[in-house]
């Protein structure tokens, strides 16, 4: 499977004083993931990470330009169906207050037409890190790191090809960071999907990811494998790894 964006552009209506305007988010973006890979997309704040993830997963429409999953647009929602599902950052606000855990993971299996009681939630739950326990519990019952495990968990039960996580990890603290780098890790090796993992940080970008995309005021300035990292070209990436290095 291959997903595809090609000359992407993006903008969003802003009132500026007495006039309405445009303000260009993207600009002529287009890179290719493919199938099984991790794929880091970096930048600072207002870069347009989290836009370039809307398009991605079909939520918003670009102004021009393609995003394809072998050759067919995501904006068809049976398209993004089973291909690709998203963890984001506030975790607290993904899942539903009034649903319990297990209630939580059993709403996209259903949607991803698993809902026949078949599918072994429990081991799911221990793949990440989690148990049977928690399966009566509540979000407000449930730590910060716990409820974004959830969150992996129901993204990962429908058995999609791409998990995009948006600044997934970015809210949790250093130690539970490192262990959900590492649950990410696992999980790809078992269950054999990709991600596309926005965010600011650089270093757990390279920690998990094969390639790298920094974007810098909704371009492209850099596409490179996690090993070339210490070899960019652009002025940009350069300071910004010295930034992370020094
Ligand atoms: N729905 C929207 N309407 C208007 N402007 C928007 C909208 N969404 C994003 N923007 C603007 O687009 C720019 C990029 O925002 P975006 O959230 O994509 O950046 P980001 O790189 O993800 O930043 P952060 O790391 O802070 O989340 C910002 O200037 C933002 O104000």
């Amino acid at each position: 499977m291959l997903l595809k964006v090609e000359g992407v552009h993006k903008s969003y209506r802003q009132q500026d004083w007495l006039r309405k305007t445009r303000h260009q988010v993207l600009h002529d973006i287009g890179f290719e993931w493919r199938k099984g890979e991790c794929l880091g997309i970096i930048g600072e704040s207002g870069s347009g990470k989290s836009t370039l993830g809307r398009l991605l997963l079909g939520i918003e429409k670009p102004d021009s330009g393609s995003i394809t999953f072998d050759g067919k647009p995501v904006s068809d929602r049976s398209v993004r169906r089973g291909a690709i599902s998203a963890v984001f950052q506030d975790y607290t606000s993904s899942i539903n207050p009034f649903f319990t855990v297990r209630q939580a993971i059993l709403e996209p299996l259903r949607l991803a037409g698993k809902g026949d009681g078949s599918f072994d939630i429990g081991k799911l739950l221990r793949q990440v890190g989690l148990n049977e326990s928690y399966l009566p519990r509540y979000p407000h019952e449930l730590s910060g790191g716990e409820a974004q495990r959830v969150c992996i968990a129901r993204a990962v039960c429908s058995e999609p090809q791409c998990i995009l996580l948006d600044e997934a990890v970015s809210s949790l603290d250093g130690s539970v960071q490192m262990q959900v780098l590492d649950l990410l890790g696992k999980l790809r090796t078992a269950y054999g999907m990709g991600y596309i993992f926005i965010t600011h940080d650089i270093q757990a970008a390279a920690y998990l990811c094969d390639r790298i995309m920094i974007i810098r005021g909704g371009e492209i300035v850099e596409l490179v494998d996690t090993e070339e990292l210490g070899h960019v070209q652009s002025p940009y990436a350069k300071e910004l790894l010295r930034k992370v290095l020094s």
